[in-house]
């Protein structure tokens, strides 16, 4: 879907971006992660060409996008942004509804569509429609922002930080919300984030940047299982970088499904994380939890000790 090949932008002389080259397959979702200033959002709005990259080349479905008029390629890109920028005194309908009506949809489809993404983005079309956005709580807000980032039907959807300035649990709340519509839309998402958990939660992939250079990309559980640098594995929590480990690895690899149950209680889901299999155990005091792999019929144990490998 997007192709980064060889793409270097420089500020006054210093490189913000230098030489990244990797691909976001389509219909996946990419974190891309790195301390401030190592260059995220810079890649980000070279691909909606707020920027321009000084040499190498973006790809967009195989074209390149420098021979793509601006305002097109736009119209294909949603654009998530930590300060929203709603427009304060228009309602949340008129404000989702911006690039439709810009497309000349006729009004019954955009109302339409206006009251899908409202229902989709979690907010009830009949209470919130007709507010404006400083009727709104902050995370309700974002919620509008990702509505009005779909409401076209993007083929990709950028994000940039767009769940910064919320509290813990209306995040983890709008990323449940995320990761529910992209699996729903299979639209293809590239997200800045500098919240490990988040991208790890959300990335299929995740590509990390340090001073404008690409260090790492693949899948959360082989970044962390094999930290490119000591610089990512810093990143990705350091001596706590196992812990994150936890979080990617499901009940079902680690359980021991050859015996009945040998743990009595209710059963984990063989989906669940291994993270919430250690919380299940601290929090019940034992150290062996009854699985369940509804999917394929099967039970078993998940021993404390399985959670250092099998
Ligand atoms: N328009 C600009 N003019 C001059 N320098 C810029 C401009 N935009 C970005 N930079 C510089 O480029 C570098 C990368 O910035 P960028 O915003 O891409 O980093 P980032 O990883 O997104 O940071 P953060 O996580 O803090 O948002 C920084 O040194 C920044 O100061």
């Amino acid at each position: 879907m997007i192709r980064f090949d060889a793409v270097t932008k420089s500020f006054g002389g210093r490189k913000a971006v230098d030489d990244v080259s990797f691909a976001v397959e389509p219909g996946t979702v990419c974190a891309l992660v790195g301390t401030s200033g190592s260059g995220k959002s810079t890649l980000l709005r070279m691909v909606n060409r707020l920027e321009n990259p000084d040499s190498g080349r973006i790809l967009f479905d195989g074209v390149d996008i420098a021979g793509l008029a601006p305002v097109e390629l736009r119209r294909r890109i949603g654009y998530v942004i930590q300060s929203i920028g709603l427009f304060p005194h228009w309602t949340v309908a008129r404000n989702i509804a911006t690039v439709p009506r810009l497309l000349g949809w006729e009004r019954g489809r955009v109302e339409a569509r206006v009251s899908e993404l409202l229902d989709l983005v979690g907010l009830e079309p009949e209470i919130h429609a007709q507010r404006y956005p400083d009727q709104l709580s902050g995370g309700q807000q974002q919620r509008v922002g990702v509505a009005r980032a779909l409401a076209a039907d993007p083929e990709l959807l950028l994000m940039d930080e767009p769940f910064g300035a919320v509290d813990p649990l209306t995040r983890r709340s709008l990323q449940e919300s995320l990761a529910a519509i992209q699996k729903r839309t299979g639209t293809t998402v590239l997200l800045v984030t500098h919240d490990v958990e988040e991208a790890i939660r959300l990335g299929g992939t995740i590509a990390m940047l340090e001073h404008g250079r690409l260090v790492q990309a693949g899948a959360p559980a082989a970044v962390l299982a094999h930290p490119a640098s000591e610089q990512v594995a810093r990143f990705f929590g350091g001596p706590l970088l196992g812990l994150h480990l936890l979080q990617v690895l499901n009940v079902g690899e680690r359980t021991d499904f050859s015996a009945a149950p040998a743990a009595d209680g209710e059963p984990i889901p063989a989906g669940a994380t291994l993270e919430e299999a250690l919380a299940r155990m601290i929090a019940d005091g034992v150290a062996h939890l009854p699985v369940l792999d509804a999917a394929n019929g099967r039970r078993g144990t998940l021993n404390l000790t399985d959670l250092v490998g099998r």
